[in-house]
């Protein structure tokens, strides 16, 4: 949550973390995008998800879902598969995440981190894109994004940023925040969160010592973006 807060202020939005649910019908109209994650789903949580999904989908609102470690336990995939009806309008997450909500199963996955690479999840990805009606965004060395016909690459990032607890997490809200500012085009929005995420995360690579300094320039390099950098390190390509 701290870094998912912290990465959103530092790109210029406005968040707030909310999970009561007495909460909901207050903080949902102020919106212009709404981030689900499970990461720590509780049973008293998703009933404050599905209301904040309910009114996001009233508003006219986008709204992004995470589904962190779906595949971990019987009661994240119950969960999840139930959020999906309430028609995200992207869903973004690691390749073993989207493989098993793709097929709607349990897998061998032991936890929140990836054991599969993200060009392996592409059909996946697809499909869960037509069944949904979402775009549909797997992380990863490179991070592939599609419409469930459309498939483009962000090719931005480094390694290292899997060695930081919850930069899927926070990339996540971004996409949720880039939505806001573009609910028309979503696929764009996604993929440019994306990208831009992981070119400050190679910015803030040259400077770091380890995963505890890049997590510190990383916020860093996102507050003070310019169109310069922007332009020279985007990396985005239509995937075949
Ligand atoms: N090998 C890599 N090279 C470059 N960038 C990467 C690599 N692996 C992940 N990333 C980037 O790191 C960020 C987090 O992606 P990742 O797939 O690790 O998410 P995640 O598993 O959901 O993370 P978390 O659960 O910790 O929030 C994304 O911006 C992604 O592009
Ligand atoms: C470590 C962890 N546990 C639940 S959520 C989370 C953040 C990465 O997804
Ligand atoms: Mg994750």
């Amino acid at each position: 949550m701290d870094l998912m807060a912290n990465t959103l202020l530092a790109a210029g939005a406005s968040p707030a973390m909310i999970h009561t649910i007495e909460e909901i019908p207050d903080f949902t109209p102020h919106i212009d995008g709404l981030c689900i994650n499970i990461g720590t789903l509780s049973s008293t949580w998703l009933p404050s998800m599905k209301a904040a999904a309910t009114l996001a989908n009233q508003l006219g609102k986008p709204w992004v879902l995470d589904p962190v470690a779906v595949s971990a336990s019987d009661f994240r995939l119950k969960s999840c598969l139930e959020l999906l009806n309430f028609k995200p309008t992207v869903i973004r997450g690691n390749a073993s995440e989207i493989l098993a909500l793709s097929s709607a199963s349990k897998g061998s996955d032991k936890g929140v981190d990836s054991s599969h690479r993200s060009t392996d999840a592409v059909e996946a990805a697809k499909s869960l894109a037509k069944s949904t009606g979402a775009i549909v965004a797997v992380s990863g060395a490179v991070d592939v994004i599609t419409d469930g016909q459309q498939v483009v690459g962000a090719h931005n990032g480094v390694p290292m940023m899997q060695r930081i607890t919850a930069t899927g997490c926070a990339v996540t809200a971004l996409i949720a925040a880039f939505l806001a500012a573009e609910p028309l085009h979503a696929l764009e929005a996604t993929a440019s969160a994306l990208s831009i995420f992981g070119v400050t995360g190679e910015m803030g690579n040259d400077l770091a010592k380890g995963p505890a300094s890049l997590r510190m320039h990383l916020i860093d390099s996102l507050h003070g973006l310019d169109e310069v950098a922007v332009i020279s390190r985007v990396n985005i390509t239509n995937m075949p």
